[in-house]
């Protein structure tokens, strides 16, 4: 249990899950801000940028080039993919320990990876230290990691939801279904045409069906859960929601139980996952700005198909929130500190 407050670091200040970092931080109790890097607003009060935060954060951003992450306890990168990767080596050797909100470490398999991501990894030999951070599956490797990665926001909504099944042995695992849509915040800040109010807004639409590079990842969590090969099916959508992920998901049963006891049981010591009771449709806005996950279970018309509806925040459960958990869990706080947060209605 560590009493001091530890030094904390965030590169990619700038963007939607760097500010998320910075509005749960702010208030952590164990947290001392040190770094919030940007490479064009270096120099920047963080405040002038997010008025939010005027009266939480002193901070200005600085150059990630000259910022001195090695004297931190923990540097999270809220960083596009390929770039956490360039500097784990050396971070890790300095004593730091990392949390990477990207995919350069999601992925066991480094061919895997070069393939959806299209870019040679700089340091496979890491790999295999990587702990995947999903608490609820993997709490114990999260306590003693030095390099987390921290799990992608559609793959956090699937694996949730499917968890409880695939582990009891009750769906058939090459046969599964994620249909998946997630509001226009998870794109990120960049500017780009297809997130344009006017493109997005009043606008639905999937994409990826062909290949969406969350598959692989959400397919070796899958697997670990079954302990054998999966054949999943996953197709993401674009809403016009600011916040927020909601996945229907289906399998196929192949033996009978009691879906809304197994659901109860499994997350009963979970703090930030929710069975709801059984016949809720669980809501986006009903986990916006928390850390919840959300989950109902159905089977319609008593039939052998199942049903999982689970919603969270893309930017608090799917990110930013999701990391500080892990942060708790590898520093020994309190699993829930910083992350008491009621959802904001409407
Ligand atoms: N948005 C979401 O819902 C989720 C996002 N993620 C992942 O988290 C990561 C961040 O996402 P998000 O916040 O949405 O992205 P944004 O595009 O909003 O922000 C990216 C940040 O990275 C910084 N950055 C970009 N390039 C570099 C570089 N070469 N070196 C250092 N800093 C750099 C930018 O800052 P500046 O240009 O000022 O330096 C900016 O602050 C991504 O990998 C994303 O896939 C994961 C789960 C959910
Ligand atoms: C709506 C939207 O565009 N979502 C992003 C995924 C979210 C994300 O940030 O990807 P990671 O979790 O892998 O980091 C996408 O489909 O590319």
């Amino acid at each position: 249990m560590q009493t001091s407050k530890i030094k904390v670091g965030i590169v990619g200040g700038t963007g939607y899950t760097g500010v998320e970092l910075l509005r749960i931080l702010a208030i952590h109790p164990s947290v001392e801000l040190s770094v919030i890097t940007s490479r064009g607003e270096a120099g920047l009060p963080v405040a002038d940028m997010f008025p939010s935060l005027r009266g939480y954060i002193d901070l200005s951003f600085s150059d990630p080039a000259k910022s001195d992450l090695a004297s931190c306890d923990l540097v999270f990168f809220a960083t596009p993919n390929g770039i956490a990767m360039q500097q784990t080596r050396e971070l890790l050797t300095a004593g730091v320990r990392i949390i990477d909100l990207a995919a350069d470490f999601r992925i066991q398999d480094v061919a895997t990876w070069e393939k959806w991501y299209g870019m040679t990894h700089a340091c496979p030999e890491l790999l295999s230290q990587a702990v995947y951070g999903l608490p609820e599956m993997n709490r114990e490797q999260i306590k003693g990691a030095q390099l987390v990665a921290n799990p992608g926001c559609y793959p956090t909504a699937v694996q949730l939801g499917f968890m409880p099944l695939l582990e009891a042995g009750l769906i058939d695992p090459q046969y599964l279904i994620a249909d998946a849509k997630s509001g226009v915040s998870g794109a990120g800040r960049k500017a780009e045409t297809h997130i344009l109010f006017a493109e997005a807004g009043d606008n639905f639409k999937a994409y990826g069906v062909a290949g969406h590079r969350h598959l692989p990842e959400i397919s070796q969590g899958l697997t670990n859960m079954a302990g054998k090969s999966v054949g999943l099916t996953f197709v993401p959508h674009l809403t016009p929601l600011i916040r927020g992920i909601h996945a229907t998901l289906y399998g196929r049963l192949n033996k009978e139980a009691d879906l809304q006891g197994l659901f109860e049981q499994r997350y009963a010591n979970e703090r930030f996952v929710d069975v709801l009771p059984k016949g809720a449709h669980p809501e986006t806005r009903s986990v916006r700005g928390s850390n919840q996950c959300r989950i109902a279970v159905h089977r319609p018309q008593g039939g052998d198909t199942v049903v999982v509806l689970s919603v969270i925040d893309n930017l608090v459960k799917g990110a930013a929130g999701q990391a500080v958990q892990n942060m708790n869990i590898m520093f020994g706080f309190a699993e829930n500190t910083g992350l008491e947060i009621v959802p904001l209605l409407p």
